[in-house]
């Protein structure tokens, strides 16, 4: 039995359940993987200089055993997140040491703790096994699958599953991630697959949009309403690209911050009017490493005046860290919000208390998105309100490549992998849906 056995089940229009059931599993499969002996590969050179097409390897591996209240799922197609770009640099820390103290909570987790790490954190695609346990899910359910593994043994995770002591992103504080052929992940994770998209555009916008949708419109984040002005970093990006989705089919103002015309044309084009290209009006928050240039905040606050007609922002979507967060707390209006899910360019954040105290600003700190966002987010993708921002979709083999151009911020939204699907289109089931909305599909494609 080998995975193309499971590709032939998967493109028959009779395959039924059964027949999934009855599948023999192969003993191996195709994986992305970072090497445990490899982490100090990079040892030296800058962040920018550490390059993923090395450390990314395609391996060959043996199949995890099936645990209680676990799928195994065929995976047609994933996407690169900048946590696999993480992954791949080793920064801040090696994914290995996450794996080890896993492996250390119990027997069945010892399963993580390996030599490689398999990564990837979404995927679309189709569940071959279940565990015990499991019966929301059978063999041959076309599903996607959010990244938040959770024990929920303790009750401090009863009510918002993300504070959940042994919370882990999968593929990432996990093993056996979605940048393979076949997954393993807990059936709590899977999430129908929206019917009108391919498996490359499902598996894009999983982890992002869940973030996004947590961090800006949920009550745990910032709660976002009507009319807020909702300033975004890199709008067309990652992240950026569903909450400029979820600020304007929210009835809010997204001020798009870009750094070329070609983003600020995406940003135009999915129906944002204020947009900012930092790079062309040439912000510099920092005079050096040490000193930021509290002059720069006060430029910045003045162009967002002039696109908002005189308004402060009411919440800020903050991830680059570093380099903007003095920035994003200074034009941030009396009462207002800075939400923040990341720290890209250093996470040793400065900025100045004075203005967030005096005028009762708060920070949140947000990060992925509890099971019932990740529903409520995969929701309104199947229901067409939000749309997958997928630019470009690599093969398996090249995906260090894929993780390389993100690396480089060279992307634009989302770039996807084709796992076990053998070209790109394929898994439409709704084509009158689809029709629909195909011009929202495709806006990112190909740019
Ligand atoms: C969905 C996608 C998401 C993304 O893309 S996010 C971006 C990618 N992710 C990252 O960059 C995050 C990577 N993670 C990290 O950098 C680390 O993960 C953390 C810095 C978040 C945590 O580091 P650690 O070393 O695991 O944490 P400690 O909690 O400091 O534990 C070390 C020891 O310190 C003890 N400790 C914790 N809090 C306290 C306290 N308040 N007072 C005293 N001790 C404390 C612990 O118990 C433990 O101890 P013991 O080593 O003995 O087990
Ligand atoms: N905690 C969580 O749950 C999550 C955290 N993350 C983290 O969020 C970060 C962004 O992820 P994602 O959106 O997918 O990544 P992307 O690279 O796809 O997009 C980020 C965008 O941010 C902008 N940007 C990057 N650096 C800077 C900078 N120094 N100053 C201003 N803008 C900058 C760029 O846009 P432009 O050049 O156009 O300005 C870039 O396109 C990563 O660090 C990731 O690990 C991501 C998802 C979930």
């Amino acid at each position: 039995m080998t995975v193309k056995d499971i590709l032939d089940a998967i493109q028959s229009p009779e395959s039924t359940s059964a027949d999934f059931a009855a599948l023999p599993l192969p003993e191996s499969y195709r994986a992305i993987t970072v090497h445990k002996d490899e982490t100090e590969m990079f040892a030296g050179l800058s962040t920018r200089d550490k390059d993923p097409r090395k450390s990314l390897h395609l391996d060959e591996v043996p199949l995890p055993e099936l645990g209680p209240g676990e799928a195994l799922v065929a995976v047609m197609a994933s996407s690169v997140n900048y946590n696999s770009v993480w992954t791949s640099i080793f920064e801040p820390l090696s994914t290995f040491g996450f794996l080890e103290r896993y492996g250390r909570t119990n027997e069945l987790a010892k399963r993580h703790d390996l030599p490689y790490h398999i990564i990837g954190s979404d995927l679309a695609g189709v569940v071959l096994r279940t565990g015990p346990g499991v019966n929301a899910w059978k063999p041959g359910d076309e599903v996607v699958a959010h990244c938040l593994s959770v024990e929920l043994e303790s009750s401090d995770g009863h009510n918002d599953t993300m504070l959940d002591p042994e919370q882990r992103i999968w593929g990432f504080e996990t093993n056996f991630g979605g940048l393979a052929e076949i997954a393993l992940v807990k059936s709590n994770q899977l999430m129908p697959k929206p019917d009108h998209l391919s498996w490359e555009e499902a598996a894009a916008p999983g982890l992002v949009n869940s973030t996004a949708y947590r961090q800006l419109v949920s009550r745990n984040g910032a709660g976002m309403k009507q009319g807020d002005n909702v300033l975004i970093w890199g709008a067309s990006g990652g992240l950026g690209s569903y909450a400029t989705q979820f600020a304007l089919a929210g009835g809010a103002n997204p001020i798009c911050v870009v750094s070329s015309p070609q983003k600020a044309e995406i940003c135009r084009s999915m129906g944002a009017e204020a947009i900012i290209d930092r790079n062309a009006e040439g912000y510099k928050f920092w005079k050096d490493e040490q000193t930021q240039d509290p002059k720069e905040w006060k430029r910045f606050g003045k162009r967002i005046r002039e696109l908002t007609g005189g308004e402060d922002i009411d919440i800020v979507f903050e991830h680059p860290g570093r380099e903007t967060f003095g920035a994003s707390v200074y034009v941030t209006r009396k009462g207002g919000t800075i939400t923040t899910c990341a720290s890209t360019s250093g996470y040793m954040h400065e900025y100045d208390n004075r203005y967030l105290w005096m005028s009762l600003k708060r920070i949140i700190g947000s990060h992925f998105a509890n099971y019932r966002e990740a529903w409520e987010a995969n929701r309104l993708i199947a229901k067409g309100k939000i749309h997958p921002t997928l630019s470009k979709v690599y093969s398996l083999e090249d995906t260090g490549q894929a993780a390389h151009d993100v690396h480089r911020n060279v992307h634009q939204g989302k770039v996807g992998v084709l796992c076990l699907a053998p070209e790109e289109g394929l898994g439409v089931r709704d084509h009158e849906m689809r029709a629909k909305h195909l011009d929202a599909i495709n806006r990112f494609r190909n740019i």
